[in-house]
């Protein structure tokens, strides 16, 4: 190291010092304060009770005791929540003296002579005057100079003005446990060095945060605060999840007045991602954001009334290409439901519906119609044509609740009940007996203890019969949607001219799988979406963001319902078109399809660089998919990936328990075998388990851990490994499994090996035999 980059390593390391000392002091003095308002909270907890007025005797005294109890119970929650608040600072203030921060520009605006210093960590620290930043947020407005240039003529936006002027240097640290491990001039935008020293790391079960290293690129999709809709088309690797999770963190700072954790919704491809992204949040010192699954949504609307398919079963269906019977009419049918012509043919339907009536069920009870259908209809006819059929509904609801009411009173006599009341429990009757004491008083003196008894039972049993009718109609059961949907199918083959060829077996399949309630994934969607015309679902107010990772997997009605889910909300959509392991074997449009997609009210971003995997890797895998040539891999060195030839794949087992030996020899802790189906996982799986400590992953996998996991393709979607083995390459031969293929590659970080039995998959045969070794 130079003399003068000593010099000024030794200022900076002495600068650190001197910032751990104020969080020290920070801290002390918050401790101070945050166990002060602990103890406030205590106290008011404790003599919550000494201290409210409680008075029941006169309406006046029940109102002001409620009122006292608000009130006491107001102070003791904002006490809570400042407590939680110090506590949460405290945090921050721990994490910012291990690594206060991670760079630093000197930026000399037009206006001042000398340049301030701006350093930069996960959140602002001020002084003991609480005047001048010692510390900038990296979410501030100033930060952005940090992210998107280099020394040289810089500027940034505040909320008002665009600052100009001049960055005179730029500086990135590695700081841990207060000490500089590695310190960077840089010229570029971001260095190389830094990224070299993050990347070649170890994978880990948790996604990590890019706050030190995002590039330009992405901090445009992080701080992007004008687009309504943000699709983001980035290769495999390419910083999409980070930068969507960085983005969540950027929004809870710009607007956290106005929005909070709880207005932020991510959808994510399966569970085990859930757990692999929840960290970085925390670890900004935000709170995570709302997360599901597409299918965890459709699952909660169908409940349990359905037998509901989820992605994964229909992929296995599709992988098993030539042994399912009906194979090209589903994927004729799924390609067709995907697409917003079908979502026309269903509002086309709605719009009918208009003019006819619904399919409607009986409300009864012990098989006896209360309301039989037939008068819900009538009901239903009389009604006014032009009001909308949602509203209509919510007439007819309104209508049966008032008559079930009505039919619930003109049932106490009936023989029924009295048979009923005869098995009734022992406590039944002694919740009688004591109703009736005490009504004695109020009641009117014709009546003797055993007729209020009677009566009292008597409603009781009424009472709980109807129960169940009241909440099928709150819930709008009475609307038969499943025939509804079915009717739908059958009039479907006449209403347009541009039906799939096999439309009209699809039809008979889709009527067959609904009578048996049973509901394919390609027609969840569809359903609820017929469903939500019919009955006019509220949308979701409170979410403001939705992000939508591996959007590639999402067909275009898929994400028009999603819209209509959320009409308040802006979305940003992530994915990689090449990774579209749902569509490859169907060809059923995605969203991410550029035809998909209304250009008008849209940011496209496209990264074509990739971060994950070294360059020998990515060299090798973009070849395995069109138009790769585009992606551009980040300069990380690595051995060439190696294809393990063998005459059968049933010798693969001990090949793949070698591999992993070596593997962890050479360092590497996260090993994935990845398979293409849930069955060859398993029998990866009992193989491999024999000699090491081996983890399957299924569809229902919370997390993952460390070690050696064995998973097929869709589920490890969004994550990586130091390593990965391809249990056995031959079995991907058609083209519509290119995408699957290079999906399972590029979840490498460091090496790569390939299984083949007997000859290559063609699909390896068209890489240039220079980019991989074969043994
Ligand atoms: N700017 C960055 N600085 C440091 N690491 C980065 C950066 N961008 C991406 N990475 C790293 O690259 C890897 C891939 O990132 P990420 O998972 O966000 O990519 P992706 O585009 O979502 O990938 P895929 O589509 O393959 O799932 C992660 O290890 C991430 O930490």
């Amino acid at each position: 190291m130079e003399e003068k980059q000593l010099q000024d390593l030794e200022m900076e390391q002495e600068r650190v010092e001197s910032i751990i000392k104020e969080i020290d002091k920070k801290a002390e003095k918050w401790n101070e304060s945050s166990s002060d308002v602990g103890s406030d909270a205590l106290e008011i907890r404790k003599t919550f009770w000494e201290d409210v007025t409680v008075n029941f005797d006169e309406a006046d005294d029940v109102a002001e005791t409620f009122t006292s109890i608000k009130q006491q119970a107001a102070l003791l929650s904002e006490r809570e929540r400042t407590q939680s608040q110090m506590i949460k600072q405290l945090q921050t203030l721990s994490r910012l003296r291990f690594s206060p921060y991670f760079g630093r520009v000197d930026f000399k605006d037009d206006v001042e002579d000398t340049a301030e210093q701006i350093y930069l960590g996960i959140a602002t620290l001020m002084d003991e005057q609480e005047e001048n930043f010692l510390i900038y947020d990296w979410r501030a407005p100033i930060s952005g100079l940090y992210y998107d240039y280099s020394p040289g003529p810089a500027n940034y936006k505040t909320e008002t003005d665009t600052i100009e002027g001049i960055m005179e240097l730029k500086r990135q640290f590695v700081i841990k446990g207060g000490k500089i491990t590695a310190m960077f001039e840089t010229g570029v935008t971001i260095g190389d060095e830094m990224l070299q020293e993050v990347l070649g790391n170890n994978a880990d079960t948790q996604m990590k945060t890019i706050v030190a290293t995002i590039q330009k690129e992405q901090n445009q999709i992080i701080r992007n605060d004008s687009s309504s809709l943000i699709v983001v088309q980035g290769v495999a690797g390419s910083g999409k999840t980070s930068a969507a999770m960085q983005r969540v963190a950027y929004l809870l700072y710009k607007y956290r007045n106005i929005i909070t954790s709880e207005n932020i919704m991510l959808f994510s491809p399966n569970p085990l991602f859930n757990s692999y992204v929840a960290t970085v949040l925390p670890e900004l010192g935000e709170e995570n954001m709302q997360q599901a699954t597409f299918q965890e949504y459709l699952s909660t609307r169908f409940g349990n009334e359905y037998d509901l398919e989820d992605p994964f079963e229909q992929m296995e269906f599709l992988l098993e290409a030539d042994k399912n019977e009906n194979y090209f009419e589903r994927i004729e049918s799924i390609r067709f439901k995907a697409s917003l012509a079908f979502k026309d043919l269903l509002d086309q339907y709605a719009e009918k519906l208009a003019g006819e009536t619904l399919v409607f069920k009986s409300l009864g009870i012990n098989k006896r119609a209360i309301i039989s259908k037939k008068e819900i209809a009538a009901y239903y006819a009389s009604l006014d044509q032009s009001i909308s059929i949602p509203n209509r509904v919510q007439l007819v609801k309104e209508w049966l609740l008032k008559e079930l009411k009505r039919k619930a009173k003109a049932e106490l006599s009936q023989e029924w009940v009295e048979k009923e009341i005869q098995f009734l429990e022992k406590e039944d009757y002694l919740e009688a007996f004591k109703t009736s004491q005490q009504k004695q008083g109020e009641a009117d003196d014709t009546y003797h203890d055993f007729d209020r008894e009677q009566k009292w039972l008597s409603e009781m049993v009424v009472k709980r019969r109807f129960k169940p009718l009241f909440n099928a109609v709150k819930k709008l059961k009475f609307i038969n949607i499943r025939a509804v949907f079915m009717d739908f199918f059958k009039e479907s083959q006449i209403m347009s001219e541009s039906l799939p060829k096999n439309w009209g077996t699809t039809c008979e399949q889709s009527i067959s799988n609904l009578e048996n309630r049973f509901i394919v994934y390609e027609d969840a969607t569809p359903f609820l979406y017929l469903q939500d015309l019919i009955e006019g679902r509220k949308s979701n107010t409170s979410i403001r963001h939705v992000f939508v990772d591996e959007a590639q997997d999402y067909t275009p009605f898929q994400f028009a319902y999603i819209k209509r889910l959320f009409p308040y909300s802006k979305m940003t959509l992530l994915g990689d078109i090449n990774q579209a392991i749902y569509s490859g074997p169907t060809g059923a449009q995605t969203i991410l399809a550029d035809s998909a997609l209304d250009s008008g009210e849209m940011e496209l971003y496209r990264l074509t660089k990739t971060y994950r995997s070294t360059k020998q890797i990515v060299e090798f895998t973009r070849q395995l998919i069109q138009g790769g040539e585009m992606i551009e891999p980040f300069n990380r060195t690595g051995p060439k990936p190696v294809i393990v030839q063998t005459c059968e794949s049933r010798d693969h087992i001990p090949k793949v328990n070698d591999l992993i030996s070596e593997l962890q020899r050479s360092g590497h802790k996260n090993i994935a075998v990845i398979c293409k189906t849930a069955k060859e996982s398993k029998a990866a799986f009992e193989g491999v388990k024999k000699v090491h400590d081996t983890r399957l992953i299924e569809k229902g996998t919370m997390t993952f851990e460390n070690g050696v996991n064995v998973v097929p393709t869709y589920l490890a979607k969004g994550i990586e490994f130091d390593a990965v083995i391809i249990y056995d390459s031959s079995v991907y031969t058609r083209t519509e499994e290119r995408k699957l293929l290079y999906t399972a590659c590029t979840r490498a970080m460091h090496e790569l090996y390939i299984l083949s039995a007997g000859e290559l998959s063609p699909l390896i045969k068209e890489v240039d035999p220079h980019l991989y070794s074969l043994i």
